[in-house]
């Protein structure tokens, strides 16, 4: 059997439901593919259709490896050479076609092709009818030739198995009659290609080498589109003269829902094909048909359950060693690296409206504290500007990530998914392209804060004050990012606040009675990274020798800043301790993200 070729056997899909959400006792298994065999040819464009809820995107899922939870049967094909293409297309902003090609091309393509991609992509641009488009951005694309976008950067490798799920959705009759044609013609090309597709028009069926029909998960017609129409007459079903037959078939399923099972056994829930014998007829309801079985029995296995553990570790170890990349790992975090800092420098309104921000909150707390830092009589000032500065880094970076990264994430997964570049990269790419500018932006409000409220001229003390900043807000934004990356942004808007409220709580309890705080509340406090900030902060500003404050009255209590250090119980911590353990944070914070993002892609 041929390498491009996609076959399937006994192919179930099964989800776990529950009846309600109060009890787990009522979890129930429901199955979306009820054993579907079937074959797609290379050179052919195979749709499978069917009504709403058939189990369209679920086989195509399955058969893609978009899906393998849940998932048992027999599935060939060369992973390696198909993708994926989603039924919304997600691609980056701010960068341009032409670049997002570039960038295709850099991460896709092994080095020792030539770098000069120019050519390959004037090339397929101008196949897609997108070269009009090249310097535009993808938000201002229309929804076609977004599409066209989405099928370009997967054609960058030659990809000979593509999967595309309800490519025409959303595009008018001409724009997606359109679109298939040229599915079409890329399948003939040697490909073969898989699309999902509700109800075809009557212009589009016939364009259509191959369709498969699913209903309630079974397979009811396999075959040419030209034979449908007979083979119904054979079974008794006669399709009106101008009716679409996709229409007719799915109709019938709808209104005499016996047919499915009926149908199905027919062709042996796909096993067997309706293939047209070489009849010369034009007249679709008189050419002749033959029921041809196109499955023998596969060998290559997907889903093993009683295969050994030993063997199962043994395998993601070889494929752990074999990089399934074009790239080596440091080539695809240095193409990302340049690609996210390029997009962040050109998100100039974000930088505006951060700018503005920082600038606008130090001004603003240091205002409220102007001159007060030296002031003998203001202790609770003192620890409310502490407070005041770690708040704002917290909130700032914390909600950022959980309003903006669900969206970016989608993006992301379709292209480790269509293997672009790995997580690992990845992840570090986007790391270190946030550092730069969290750190520009932190040391505006440290330095106006600080020089506002009159702490010391001393520059070790102000260095130790603004890597304070620097710190939370990385272990804020590690947070929020670990929220962003495992809740949608509903979800994440009221999870982010819900866990901050603990942690805030944690942060502000026991300042005014610190002797008094029971010793397992000081190890639970340890764990909120707010009120290491905090007790940070004041060890810089009150620790290290600092000279008497200033007093203005016969005796201020406080004018000592060892005495402040002690009446909040910290006169003996280490700041290098509290960093550590802000460090410690966020290194947790971040590990939990990368696990989220893993969970996300690899389910
Ligand atoms: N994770 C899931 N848990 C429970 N039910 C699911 C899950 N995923 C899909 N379903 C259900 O399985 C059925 C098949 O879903 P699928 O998305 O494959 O249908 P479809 O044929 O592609 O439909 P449509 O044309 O409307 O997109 C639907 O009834 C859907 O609600």
């Amino acid at each position: 059997m041929s390498t491009k070729t996609v076959s399937f056997e006994d192919v179930i899909y099964e989800v776990q439901t529950k009846r309600n959400f109060t009890s787990n006792s009522s979890v129930q298994k429901q199955q979306l593919l009820k054993g579907v065999s079937g074959i797609f040819r290379h050179g052919q464009l195979s749709v499978i259709m069917g009504p709403s809820g058939a189990g369209k995107s679920s086989l195509l899922n399955a058969l893609s490896g978009y899906r393998t939870e849940g998932v048992s049967g027999t599935i060939l094909l060369n992973r390696k050479t198909s993708c994926y293409i989603q039924q919304e297309d997600y691609h980056h902003t701010l960068i341009t076609v032409n670049e997002m090609m570039m960038m295709a091309c850099r991460l896709k393509l092994k080095n020792s092709v030539s770098t000069d991609y120019k050519k390959q992509i004037d090339e397929i641009l101008a196949g897609l009818n997108l070269s009009h488009r090249k310097s535009s951005t993808a938000k201002t694309l229309s929804g076609g030739e977004k599409k066209r976008l989405s099928i370009a950067l997967e054609l960058v490798t030659n990809p000979q198995i593509m999967f595309l799920d309800e490519p025409t959705s959303g595009l008018d009759e001409v724009t997606a009659s359109a679109c298939i044609r040229l599915l079409r013609q890329l399948a003939h090309e040697d490909r073969t290609i898989i699309c999902t597709i509700h109800q075809p028009s009557a212009a589009t069926f016939d364009l259509f080498d191959n369709i498969y029909l699913l209903a309630q998960g079974q397979c009811v017609y396999s075959g040419s589109p030209r034979v449908l129409i007979p083979f119904l007459l054979n079974q008794n079903y006669t399709c009106p003269k101008y009716n679409n037959p996709a229409d007719y078939i799915i109709e019938l399923c709808d209104t005499e829902p016996e047919v499915i099972p009926h149908f199905s056994s027919h062709f042996l829930n796909g096993k067997i094909q309706c293939l047209p014998t070489n009849s010369s007829s034009n007249d679709a309801s008189i050419c002749e048909y033959q029921m041809k079985h196109s499955i023998n029995t596969l060998q290559m296995e997907i889903h093993r359950p009683k295969e050994s553990t030993i063997m199962q570790k043994m395998k993601q170890l070889s494929k752990f060693f074999k990089s399934e990349y074009a790239l080596s790992s440091l080539q695809q975090f240095l193409v990302l690296f340049n690609m996210m800092m390029t997009k962040i420098m050109r998100n100039r309104v974000v930088l505006w409206i951060q700018l503005f921000h920082h600038l606008g909150c130090g001004f603003f707390i240091g205002l409220i504290f102007l001159n007060s830092a030296n002031d003998g009589m203001r202790m609770f000032d003192h620890l409310k500007f502490c407070m005041g500065c770690v708040f704002f880094v917290v909130y700032t970076q914390i909600m950022v990530p959980i309003l903006s990264y669900p969206s970016e994430l989608r993006v992301v997964k379709k292209e480790c998914f269509n293997r672009w570049y790995g997580l690992t990269p990845y992840y570090l790419a986007l790391t270190f392209s946030r550092l730069p500018l969290q750190i520009f932006f932190n040391l505006i409000f440290s330095s106006i804060v600080y020089f506002l409220s009159g702490l010391p001229m001393e520059p070790w003390r102000f260095f130790l004050f603004a890597l304070i900043g620097v710190v939370v807000s990385i272990v804020a934004e590690g947070l929020g990012l670990a929220i962003g990356a495992t809740f949608n942004v509903t979800n994440g808007s009221a999870v982010g606040p819900a866990l901050m409220a603990p942690f805030l709580g944690l942060a502000i309890y026991g300042f005014d009675f610190a002797a008094d705080v029971p010793i397992f509340m000081y190890a639970l406090m340890k764990f909120s990274f707010i009120r290491g900030g905090v007790v940070s902060l004041v060890l810089t500003v009150f620790g290290f020798n600092r000279e008497k404050l200033e007093c203005s009255d016969v005796y201020c209590h406080f004018d000592d800043p060892k005495v402040l250090l002690r009446y909040l119980r910290i006169e003996n911590v280490s700041l290098f301790t509290e960093i550590s353990v802000l460090i410690g944070l966020m290194i947790a914070f971040r590990a939990l993200f990368y696990l989220s993002l893993r969970k996300r892609f690899y389910k």
